[in-house]
């Protein structure tokens, strides 16, 4: 679970990624949300997943839009942890919007 992926397997985990991009160093997605508080509140929800799978990502807040970047830190690379990451981030970012 916490190989770094090839940019190959990157590229295909992509694929079933929605708006995300990125390569073996990262994956990133950008989002906006209706408001500030709309965005501050997704990230709050994003908090208690990545505390659940004891991954976390880096979250970049500017007004309503937010940049969600995933990679393994402990691994110095993308790893399958960050893609599972990713999904619960889509499933939040989904019902926010
Ligand atoms: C001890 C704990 O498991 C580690 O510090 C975890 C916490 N969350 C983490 N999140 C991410 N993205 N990369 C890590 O290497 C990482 N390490």
């Amino acid at each position: 679970m916490a190989d770094v992926l090839t940019a190959e397997a990157v590229r295909n985990e992509l694929g079933g990624l929605a708006g995300w991009s990125g390569d073996p160093a990262g994956i990133t997605r950008t989002v906006e949300l209706a408001s500030f508080p709309a965005a501050v509140t997704v990230v709050d929800r994003v908090a208690v997943v990545a505390e659940e799978l004891d991954h976390h990502p880096d979250i970049d807040i500017r007004w309503r839009t937010l940049t969600f970047r995933c990679v393994t830190h402990s691994a110095g690379g993308v790893t399958l942890r960050d893609v599972e990451l990713a999904r619960r981030i889509d499933e939040i970012v989904g019902a926010a919007r």
